[in-house]
């Protein structure tokens, strides 16, 4: 923790990287920052000849990144991020700016640039804050900065040029070169942050975070409506000052700028703004600033700006009143209807291309046409055409060399990350369970909903008096439990490492399944042995999941957690199971894990917290929505049924991941 007082500072916290480049994932996971990738929908068309320094330019492109993909997830997501980072990589040389290659002609023209000479790599940062307010209203404040380092290139030969070009390799990278792999030989030096030119300048970003987090009272999080501009420091002379054309100064005392969307809005809005205007790349939004002296203890950093931004929905509607009602639909409104009605149609077809292992079949032989793919998973090449060309809209595929005259087809990151049955983090079985269990629940909703009883034995019914080869109790129970282990695989290390619990050396993971979480916990926590407690036909199958490296940490024990005792231990884990409880066996359960921890004993809880107004967040309610016995609850009524048992809550943390954690002690 010592190394990472800063990144700690974000875990419960949902940060989000608006960026695909697996190098910035790269470097941000090695720091030990938990984030999720949305990548930008930004399209890098600035005008470069707008900026006076290359670096505007990297900053504004990193800017606009992070702001539409802070704008979009709301809407497009359901949910509202806590911090949006944005970032854009250029290398110049001679005053030219180069970005990627558009083929190899094009990566020789920019190596042959660079051959010989010194060049700067400037990444421009953009961290968004999103503070949301009850009202539907976000607040957005900006920091942006940017980092240089000097480059020099050795003289490179022409063989040696189209050997690398050759190697693919400068295809996706700024300037036509990746430092960190082959790139890396035609490098006589480095002056300044290395991980800078590979994609990321980390140190300056910690920093930055430091100042928000640790320095500056004008960044406290909880505080909202207020913000500070930041004029020069004496560190250096702030963006702000360096950029007539994409930002201007305000007149007005208020640091606060209201931004409204107008009602002709695209995707990537439009803005009206209440002050003064100016813009670039086609007039989006644009950022404003003060000139006045800040106070002591105000943010003072090398190369940054700080704006706060508010767009507010509700006004937003209102303002465009009348020709929002009477003459044209608001298109934002539209859109997220139109999505709505279109969700079923998209996880469908991430079910379809899953359940045909498309996704294993594009990782282990990427560059397949539609016609290949066709033929290895054995059906039509109209049907697998739809498919694809719906998963590269979905940004699950992607086209692999668009100068190809067939489509050619391969994973995205987002597949390879999660989508692969073999990816440590795979969804594979969890998206089986929601394709083959959930979706015939849902789709007799409107009998759930007139009846209000789960339709699982309808539906059992249904499938036997359809299906010539019913699946084996077996297969049915193998299924369940993999989807529950692909699932607890990609929340478990957010959960094991939600709290301290380093006190705690025995832990009992009730309803803990395949073990997964169980692993994790051990793993997170050294000092710490866990038992797995769960119904005898479950246990008796985990042979099936144990881990390459099972350690003797994790054990098992069968048993009814509603009727048996429970194994003793320090610590009670229930990590998605109360949800699926009545009132009243919940409050049975909670009895007995009572009678079995001694005082100071610990639990932790992790499900789906609902607000306290049961306003969302949507993936609690639309879970409720099976109609299971149980009932999605929220963080303030788990705490009341615990403390009613004798336990109380030390901790609520919103992991950012899947799910949400509560950790109590027993009085
Ligand atoms: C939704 S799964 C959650 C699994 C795991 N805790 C996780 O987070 O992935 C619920 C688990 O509780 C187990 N379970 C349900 N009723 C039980 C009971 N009466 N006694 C023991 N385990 C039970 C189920 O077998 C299943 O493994």
């Amino acid at each position: 923790m010592v190394l990472n007082p800063v990144i700690s500072k974000l875990a419960g916290k949902l940060v989000v990287l608006a960026s695909a480049s697996p190098r910035r994932q790269e470097i941000l996971r090695n720091a030990g920052l938990r984030f999720e990738v949305v990548p930008s929908w930004f399209k890098e068309t600035l005008d470069k000849g707008l900026f006076k320094a290359p670096h505007e330019y990297a900053v504004e492109t990193a800017k606009q990144k992070a702001l539409e993909v802070a704008r979009r997830m709301p809407f497009k997501h359901l949910k509202t991020p806590d911090i949006v980072i944005g970032a854009d990589t250029i290398v110049t040389v001679n005053s030219m700016i180069l970005e990627k290659p558009v083929d190899k002609q094009d990566a020789y023209r920019m190596l042959s640039s660079l051959s010989g000479k010194e060049h700067s790599v400037f990444t421009g940062v953009a961290i968004v804050l999103c503070h949301e307010k009850d009202n539907q209203e976000v607040d957005y404040q900006m920091i942006a900065f940017y980092e240089e380092t000097k480059v020099k290139f050795a003289d490179l030969s022409e063989d040696m040029l189209w050997e690398y070009i050759n190697s693919g390799e400068p295809m996706d990278k700024a300037g036509g070169y990746g430092i960190q792999a082959l790139g890396g030989m035609l490098v006589e030096y480095v002056h300044g942050d290395f991980l800078n030119v590979v994609g990321f300048p980390l140190n300056h970003f910690c920093k930055q975070l430091d100042i928000i987090y640790n320095h500056s009272s004008s960044f406290a999080v909880e505080k909202k409506g207020s913000a500070h501009i930041i004029p020069n420091g004496p560190l250096g002379t702030s963006v702000l000052d360096q950029q007539p054309h994409t930002l201007e100064k305000s007149s007005s005392p208020s640091l606060t700028q209201r931004i409204h969307n107008s009602s002709s809005n695209s995707p990537a809005h439009k803005v009206k703004r209440t002050n003064h205007e100016s813009g670039v790349g086609g007039g989006s939004w644009s950022t404003a600033s003060n000139t006045s002296k800040p106070n002591d203890g105000e943010f003072k950093s090398q190369n940054c700006e700080n704006v706060i931004i508010q767009l507010n929905r509700q006004q937003e509607v209102e303002q465009s009143g009348t020709e929002t009602q009477d003459s044209k639909p608001n298109k934002q409104d539209l859109e997220r209807i139109c999505e709505l009605m279109d969700g079923f149609k998209a996880s469908k077809a991430l079910f379809t291309a899953s359940s045909f292992c498309v996704f294993d079949l594009l990782h282990n032989k990427p560059g397949l046409d539609a016609a290949r793919v066709a033929e290895e998973i054995k059906a039509s090449v109209k049907g697998t055409e739809c498919l694809l060309e719906a998963c590269v809209s979905l940004g699950l595929v992607k086209i692999k060399d668009k100068t190809h005259p067939k489509a050619l087809f391969e994973n995205t990151d987002l597949a390879t990350s999660f989508l692969r049955s073999d990816a440590p983090f795979s969804l594979h079985g969890y998206i089986r369970h929601c394709n083959e269990t959930l979706w015939p629940l849902f789709s007799h909703l409107e009998s759930a909903v007139h009846e209000g009883v789960s339709q699982h034995e309808k539906v059992k019914r249904h499938k036997e008096r359809c299906q010539d080869s019913v699946c084996s109790s077996q297969e049915l129970k193998l299924r369940f439990m993999s989807g529950m282990h692909s699932f607890a695989k990609v929340t478990a290390a957010a959960v094991a490492t939600a709290f301290d619990l380093s006190r705690f050396k025995t832990a009992c993971d009730l309803g803990g399944c395949t073990g997964a979480m169980a692993y994790e916990f051990t793993k997170a926590h050294p000092g710490m042995s866990v038992t797995v407690f769960d119904l005898p036909a479950v246990i008796e199958m985990r042979e099936h999941f144990l881990p390459a490296n099972s350690d003797k940490k994790v054990s098992f024990v069968a048993g009814d957690f509603l009727k048996d005792d429970l194994p003793k231990a320090d610590l009670y884990i229930l990590a998605r199971v109360l949800h699926d409880l009545t009132d009243e066996k919940l409050h049975i359960l909670l009895t007995k894990i009572a009678e079995s921890a001694s005082q100071g004993c610990g639990l932790l809880l992790s499900e789906i917290f609902l607000d306290d107004d049961r306003g969302g967040p949507s993936r609690g309610l639309l879970q409720a929505l099976s109609l299971s016995e149980g009932k999605q609850r929220s963080a303030s009524e788990y705490r009341l049924l615990l403390e009613r048992h004798g336990f109380i809550t030390a901790h609520i943390r919103h992991t950012g991941n899947l799910l949400d954690a509560m950790l109590s002690i027993k009085a």
